[in-house]
Order: structure tokens, then C-alpha cells, then sequence
């Protein structure tokens, strides 16, 4: 985005919100992502808040040093920056645990190293090693280091390194009242040091190297980062005098991006599309200070992302490259093991999430990474996007408030996961896709989670301002949040800890079933779309019966025979249970 109103991300054409066009540099209308969100939503929230795996994260949250600049007055202090980790050992759940990585027994195997990681299948590292039966994948601790396929620094998962396990659905994404000088300072690093901005005609010499179509692209990394150490004491200065003085930075709104090609586009809408989600979330969450009430602030909202149609625009866009990512590993999501020291919740998260993944592929043809990276300059580019996200994801360590900090750290990482799914991974050939680590599936499935969240708020907040404006007493702005609540639209609820804890019937609820404005066609098309899906399911479950049976008897054959020869049994890999409606 810049000032003169141009529009991030999309050449002069589409910008403006229109239902029935393409997402620009994706292949879908804005529409078909509203439909395809209302039919996931509900699978996406039963993956993310009802799934030990997905509902928990462990990352480095306070024993990372901002690599850029010092900046202690810009901790956030607030009650609401903090974050509840989890310090007992036996709160983790059993699929996080680092006691049951101990109890492993039996056979063992060596470490291999980086290089033999690569040449083996991600799935067999060991090569059976440890037994056919064994994840390898769940098994093989991979390093806190860049693999130079990653677009993003990961987070160190094993169970020696110092991280801290939180559960996401404890501490939502909402308003914490992080602001000032710092966060302006975090965003502007991001904008301006790492994307791929036009250098301002009087900085020339102090702008980023140029650093497209290099001969060596290990050079242009290099430079890259030597330039981001020696841009280090004027970023810091920076921050001093903007806290000393007020602010003084150049406005964000007013730098120039390079949109040349369809990469730096790309790289920029990334960007822009989860502040806008990060922004979404505060205004859907927000504390008013007065009341001490938590709630949807649609003046925030306007201000922020409705009065910005390419901010929207950036939204759906990433809500495509995502949906794009989850739909590429389908195959392998089938093959994974989730981990856990419980078979009958693995094998219920791999449902879920095999079959969330199978909606997305159904969806048709949502994003075409194939186009990118194609000009002879593609290695070079290539390889200063991955280092520019690299920055990203270092320059989240110097967001001064926990609870931001972990949010923007995992969607961080949910971005770096997708693109390195979209650039690095070989949908017909798996074989040699690089490994995908615990920490990134899940930063995925929850950044999906996350803009799914987003673009349904979207819907809320758009249908509360159109109705105030309709309505001749109510301010021509925005609605207040204490308007008549008869006649709203249902508010949807994003993820929040009571969500998490509520009953069956209470599942997070985007669709628009108890809305009484809803027309008898709405109604009808409601009611026909779920029998549709139970008689789907239904019609589906029978057919998968016999390999279904299959499996579980050759599994329990398995079982049955370890414990003839006294080998220890194992674990029942399967489990009978009542479906819930929300894998409809
Ligand atoms: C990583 C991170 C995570 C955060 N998480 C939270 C959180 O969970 N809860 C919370 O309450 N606060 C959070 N914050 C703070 C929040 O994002 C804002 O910085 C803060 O509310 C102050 O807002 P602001 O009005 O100054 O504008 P900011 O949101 O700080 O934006 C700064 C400038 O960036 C430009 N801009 C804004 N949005 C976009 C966009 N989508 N695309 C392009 N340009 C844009 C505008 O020019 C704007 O003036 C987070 C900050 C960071 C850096």
C-alpha cells in the first residue's frame, strides 16, 4: 500500500472488494474463498481448539534477544500482553510431552545427520530402523537451524532446547493494548527493512543492497544480512528518539513497495494480509476501557481494515496461498503420525485434519504458485525472499508484548511453512520434499485457523456497518457495540478459551443457523446443505468400512502376534467413537 493510493499487491484492476472477482495473483473469486470458508470454518475449529496437537504450540518465547535493536521501555506490561505457558510437566498434553520422548525403549538408532536427512524419504530418516511401525518422522529431532529450504527461522523442537509449551486456546489472539513507538517500530521494521520497498529518492545509498538476479545469491544473503547489522545502530537510534520525542518515523502508509513482479507483490501482501488478520482479531476482541466489556469494536475495525480495500484484498489472498499449502500435503498428512502416546486421539487428529485437507482439495484450483519464480533472475529472488522472510521471523522477537509476540511468531512461521510448501515441496514426487517439523504443521493449520477467523469477522463487522448506515438515529460511522441486538446478525465467535470449553452443542458456530433474519431459501439451503453432508459422511463411512476393518484387523493381528513371541503389544492404534457434527 502506499500513499498515493495505489494498491498493494494488485496492479491498478482489483483492489475494491467485488464478490465476483479473482483475487488478484490468485486464481479464485473473493466469493468462492467466502463459500469455501463458510463449508471449513467448522472443520478448521475442530482441528485447531479440539486437538491436543494442534491446540498446543512450544516455542522460545522470552529467551530470544531481538536481533536488532535494544528497546526494554517497549515491553508491554498490560495483564492482557501476558501469556499463560505450561510449567507442570503433566498439563502438557501427552502428544507434546518431553517425558514420553524419554520412555521411548527397544531398538535405537543413530542420529542422522543433516545430509542423510536429506537424502532419505522425511518419513524414513531411520530407515526403519527402529521398525516398521515407528513415525520416524515424530521420532528424529530436527535441528534449530536453517535448513536453506525453510523461509523462516524454526522453532527448536526438542525436548533438551529452552521452550515453552502454551496452549493457543488459552491465550487468544484478541486486544492486549500493545502500541506506540515499539509496535510502530516492529511493523515499520518489517515493512521497510525486509520487504522489497523502493529505496526514497534522498536515501539512496542507506536503502537495502540491491540485491535481485545476483550472481552468487549466497552473496546477496550475506549483504543482506551484514546490512541489516549495520542498519542495526540507526534502527536503534531510531527507536530511542522516537520513544524521547514522540514519533518521528516515516509513516509506514508512506513508503513506496516495489511491485514490479509477481514475487515482490506476493511478499508484500503476505505481509500486509496478517497485520490485517493481527488487526482483525484485536477489533473483533477488543476491551473497552470504560466498561471493562470485551467485544467486537467496529470503529476500530473500519479504521483499520474496511477503509483499506487492499488490506482486505491482502486477506483473501492469503487466505488462498494457505488454503493452497494445506491442499498441496494432502498426501502426505494421510502418511503422518501426529505423535501422540494416545493411538485413538492420533488416529482422531489425522481424521480431522486428513479431512479438512481433502475439503480444501475438492475446492478446486485456489492459487498457482507455479508462475512465481519463473524470470531468469528466479534463483537470486528466490533466495532473497526466503532471507527477507528469515528477517521476519527475527525481527518477532523484538515484539514487546508476550501474547503478540507468540501470535506473531506462530503466524509467522504458519506463512514461512506455506511458502515453503508452495516452493520447495514436489506434490507428485514427495520423496525429496524437505521435512515438515511438528511446530510448522501446526503454525499452519492455526495461521489458516487464524485468516478463516478473519474473513468471517470480516462478514460480521460488514453487515453491522452496512445495517447502521441503513439506520437513520444510529451514527453514520460505525455501529456502537451497544446497538439493538435483536436485530444483528449472529456474532461469530472466534477462538477464545470459552469456546474451547463449551458443551458439545456449543461448538464454535460461524454459520448462520439461529439467525432470525434468514430467509426461508437461506434456511432451505442450510437444512439441504447439512442432510447433504450427513448423507456424504454416511455414504462415505460405508465405503471405507472394509479397509477400515481391514486395517484394524491386521493391526490387532500385529498386536496379537507381538504378544505370542513376548514382544510387548503396542498400543491399539484405532478407536470407536460417536463422530462429532463439526466433521460434517
Ligand atoms: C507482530 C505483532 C503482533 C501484534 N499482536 C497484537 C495483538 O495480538 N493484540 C493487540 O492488541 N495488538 C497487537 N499488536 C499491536 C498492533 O498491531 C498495533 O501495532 C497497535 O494496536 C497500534 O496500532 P496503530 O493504530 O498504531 O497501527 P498499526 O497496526 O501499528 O500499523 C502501523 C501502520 O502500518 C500501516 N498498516 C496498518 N495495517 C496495515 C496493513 N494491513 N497493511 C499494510 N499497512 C498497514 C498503517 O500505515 C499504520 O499506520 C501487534 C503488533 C505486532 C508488531
Amino acid at each position: 500500500e502506499s500513499s498515493n493510493g495505489k494498491q498493494a499487491g494488485t496492479g491498478s484492476d482489483v483492489c475494491a472488494y467485488e464478490p465476483n472477482s479473482i483475487v488478484s495473483d490468485a486464481c479464485v473469486s473473493y466469493s468462492s474463498l467466502d463459500s469455501i470458508n463458510a463449508a471449513l470454518s467448522q472443520q478448521l475449529q475442530a482441528v485447531t481448539l479440539h486437538t491436543d496437537f494442534f491446540s498446543h504450540y512450544r516455542l522460545n518465547l522470552y529467551n530470544k534477544k531481538c536481533p536488532f535493536w535494544t528497546d526494554e521501555s517497549g515491553t508491554c506490561g498490560n495483564i492482557a500482553c501476558a501469556v499463560n505457558t505450561i510449567e507442570n510437566e503433566e498439563d502438557i498434553p501427552l502428544s507434546w510431552r518431553a517425558e514420553e520422548l524419554g520412555k521411548l525403549q527397544g531398538p535405537k538408532a543413530e542420529h542422522p545427520g543433516k545430509k542423510l536427512q536429506k537424502e532419505r524419504a522425511p518419513q524414513k530418516p531411520l530407515q526403519g530402523q527402529l521398525g516398521e511401525d515407528v513415525g520416524e518422522s515424530c521420532v528424529v529431532e530436527y535441528d534449530d537451524e536453517c535448513d536453506e529450504r525453510d523461509y523462516c527461522v524454526p522453532e527448536d523442537e526438542r525436548a533438551t532446547s529452552k521452550g515453552d509449551y502454551v496452549s493457543l486456546t488459552d491465550n487468544p489472539e484478541r486486544f492486549t493494548g500493545y502500541s506506540g513507538p515499539s509496535s510502530q517500530q516492529v511493523w515499520g521494521a518489517i515493512y521497510r527493512e525486509n520487504c522489497f520497498s523502493k529505496p526514497a529518492k534522498n536515501q539512496e545509498s542507506t536503502s537495502m543492497p540491491p540485491s535481485f538476479g545476483p550472481k552468487n545469491p549466497f552473496q546477496a544473503q550475506a549483504a543482506n544480512d551484514l546490512f541489516s547489522v549495520m542498519k542495526e545502530g540507526s534502527m536503534q537510534q531510531g527507536v530511542k528518539d522516537a520513544i524521547a520525542n514522540g514519533l518521528s518515523m516515516q509513516p509506514i502508509d508512506q513508503l513506496e513497495f516495489d511491485q514490479e513482479c509477481v514475487e515482490k507483490r506476493v511478499f508484500h501482501r503476505v505481509v500486509s494480509g496478517m497485520h490485517a488478520s493481527i488487526s482483525t482479531h484485536l477489533c473483533y476482541d477488543f476491551l473497552n476501557q470504560t466498561t471493562g466489556e470485551w467485544g467486537p469494536n467496529a470503529e476500530c475495525f473500519k479504521s483499520r481494515v474496511l477503509d483499506h480495500p487492499e488490506r482486505i484484498s491482502n486477506l483473501y489472498f492469503n487466505y488462498a496461498l494457505l488454503l493452497r499449502a494445506v491442499g498441496k500435503i494432502n498426501k502426505s498428512l494421510k502418511d503422518y503420525t501426529f505423535c501422540s502416546a494416545d493411538p485413538s486421539q492420533n488416529a482422531r487428529t489425522k481424521m480431522l485434519v486428513v479431512a479438512l485437507s481433502d475439503t480444501v482439495k475438492s475446492s478446486g484450483e485456489i492459487f498457482d504458485e507455479s508462475i512465481m519464480f519463473q524470470s531468469p533472475d528466479a534463483i537470486g529472488l528466490k533466495e532473497d525472499f526466503k532471507q527477507r522472510f528469515r528477517n521476519i521471523s527475527r525481527v518477532m522477537d523484538c515484539v514487546g508484548c508476550d501474547k503478540c509476540r507468540l501470535w506473531g511468531k506462530l503466524q509467522t512461521n504458519g506463512y514461512g511453512t506455506a511458502l515453503k510448501i508452495l516452493f520447495e515441496f514436489d506434490e507428485k514426487n514427495p520423496r525429496n520434499n524437505p521435512p515438515l517439523r511438528r511446530t510448522e504443521l501446526v503454525a499452519l493449520m492455526n495461521t489458516l485457523g487464524k485468516v478463516s477467523n478473519s474473513l468471517s469477522a470480516l462478514q460480521y463487522f460488514r453487515s453491522q456497518i452496512e445495517e447502521s448506515s441503513s439506520t437513520p438515529n444510529v451514527t453514520n460511522s460505525a455501529p456502537k457495540q451497544n446497538a439493538s441486538e435483536k436485530s444483528r446478525p449472529e456474532r461469530p465467535k472466534l477462538q477464545t478459551v470459552s469456546d474451547a470449553e463449551d458443551e458439545a452443542d456449543d461448538y464454535p458456530n460461524f454459520n448462520r443457523r439461529n439467525d432470525p433474519d434468514m430467509s426461508i431459501m437461506e434456511i432451505f439451503r442450510e437444512e439441504f446443505g447439512l442432510v447433504y453432508r450427513v448423507f456424504r459422511y454416511i455414504i462415505g463411512s460405508w465405503l471405507a468400512f472394509p479397509q477400515k476393518a481391514w486395517h484394524i484387523v491386521k493391526w490387532e493381528f500385529v498386536r496379537f502376534w507381538h504378544s505370542f513371541v513376548g514382544l510387548q503389544a503396542g498400543e491399539r492404534g484405532w478407536s470407536i467413537y460417536i463422530p462429532h457434527r463439526d466433521e460434517l
